[in-house]
């Protein structure tokens, strides 16, 4: 059983990432998780923050001389905000006078980053958020609900993918698909593994050129008209064995599980295994993954629209997920909404802010991915360390028929 959890505010001194269930000897290092971290950093159209934030990072446990060791992997991500928000974000109490009195040249300021936010935002968590936990204030919530949260989750899927590599050769890569109106073209070739250096020196996270400049003009448009901007990004993961989830019940199906994980990433409001909706304006004919053998008697699907799962189970190979993003709610020229502390129509708090995050949503959903399939291949093939539970799929791959081979 694969088991993962985070914690830690967008200005809490950190966040923390651990992971139990995953095997010993699993090479990873410090290097590792901030590259990744650093990726999800990138992107035009993100705010302010994204250019200091410094996702230092630290080992807390599971991990000793660039291995794991069995046990639960932890790690902080340090949130570089962190000096400007003590007093504002202290664990333990804080008074008034404590703010006057801090020997601070910014003190005015933190207390003016401690008056309540009472003018919620529509798009964000901030007034279902205070409803609920009983909040008269939507800076408990906002901390939270900030997807700030998602460094950790990058951290965790880091580790995640460099296990599904060393112990299965299985390899992910993202990529950006739209923002707003803009696409990549219709038949631009799959991203390979390989091209993720590539894809990551693109500002918008894509291989396609004439679609980068039609994405980033959509986010400038955005960006000078005061608004902000949603899209779609893709996974594909490369190397897949057949038979990583099952028919037999809804939640162990693959689809489900990935769909699940996709839709938990904050502002992700759609996704798409394979053609999904397209799929469903074709015929039958039209929709399905047509079977031959190859010249060798391996069985070859003709095409790749189911997006490599049938059944609830991956068919073994390319796997091919989407999520769509809604655009960022903290819109700065502000949406219409209401003052809880004096009733009156207002205009939403307006904060610093992102004007499109969809590449970086590439990088988050990555980590959602690898993190999903790591947890189904222990399934399969489970294992305490990387060797064991590599023989065990090398195994089950050579047990298939060689009549039914698809790969
Ligand atoms: C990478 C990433 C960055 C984001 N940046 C912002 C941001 O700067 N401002 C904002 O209001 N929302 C941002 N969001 C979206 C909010 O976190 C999200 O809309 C909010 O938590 C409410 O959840 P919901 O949209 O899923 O309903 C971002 C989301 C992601 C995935
Ligand atoms: C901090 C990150 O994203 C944040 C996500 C976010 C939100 O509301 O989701 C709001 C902003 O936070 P801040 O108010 O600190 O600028 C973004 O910068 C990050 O991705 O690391």
């Amino acid at each position: 059983m694969l088991r993962w959890l985070t914690a830690g505010e967008s200005h809490g001194p950190a966040l923390l990432a651990t992971i139990e269930g995953l095997p010993a000897g699993i090479e990873v290092t410090t290097v590792d998780v901030a590259a990744a971290l650093a990726r999800r950093r990138l992107g035009f159209g993100r705010g302010a923050r994204m250019k200091f934030e410094q996702d230092e990072v630290e080992f807390l446990g599971g991990v000793r001389h660039g291995r794991t060791l069995g046990s639960p992997v932890a790690i902080r991500v340090a949130n570089s905000e962190w000096p400007k928000w003590q007093t504002v974000m202290s664990a333990d109490p804080v008074t008034d006078e404590a703010y006057a009195a801090a020997d601070d040249v910014n003190a005015e300021k933190e207390i003016a980053r401690n008056r309540a936010l009472t003018r919620p935002r529509p798009g964000h968590a901030d007034l279902v958020g205070m409803q609920k936990y009983a909040f008269d204030d939507a800076r408990p919530i906002l901390e939270r609900a900030s997807a700030r949260e998602t460094a950790a989750r990058v951290a965790l899927g880091e580790v995640a993918a460099r296990f599904l590599e060393q112990a299965y050769g299985i390899r992910l890569v993202s990529h950006t698909v739209s923002i707003g109106t803009a696409a990549v073209s219709d038949d631009a070739p799959l991203p390979h593994p390989d091209q993720v250096d590539e894809i990551d020196a693109d500002p918008v996270r894509t291989l396609d050129g004439p679609g980068s400049a039609a994405m980033i003009a959509e986010v400038e448009a955005a960006k000078k008209d005061g608004d902000t901007i949603g899209g779609v990004v893709e996974v594909v993961a490369h190397n897949l064995p057949p038979g990583l989830g099952s028919h037999v019940h809804w939640d162990r199906r693959l689809d489900a599980r990935l769909a699940a994980a996709l839709m938990g990433i904050q502002a992700i409001k759609g996704v798409e295994v394979g053609d999904g909706f397209r799929t469903a304006a074709r015929r039958g004919s039209q929709a399905h993954d047509e079977m031959e053998r190859d010249a060798d008697g391996t069985i070859r699907r003709r095409s790749g629209r189911a997006g490599g799962t049938e059944g609830g189970m991956s068919v073994g190979g390319v796997l091919r997920v989407r999520a769509a993003m809604k655009p960022i709610s903290t819109v700065p020229r502000s949406l219409d909404t209401v003052d809880i502390a004096s009733d009156e129509p207002a205009k939403a708090i307006h904060q610093r802010s992102d004007v499109c995050a969809v590449p970086a949503a590439g990088v988050v959903a990555e980590a959602m991915v690898a993190l999903v399939l790591a947890e189904a291949c222990l399934e399969k093939f489970g294992g305490d360390s990387v060797t064991e539970t590599a023989r065990n799929h090398a195994a089950y791959l050579a047990a298939i028929p060689e009549s039914m081979r698809s790969w």
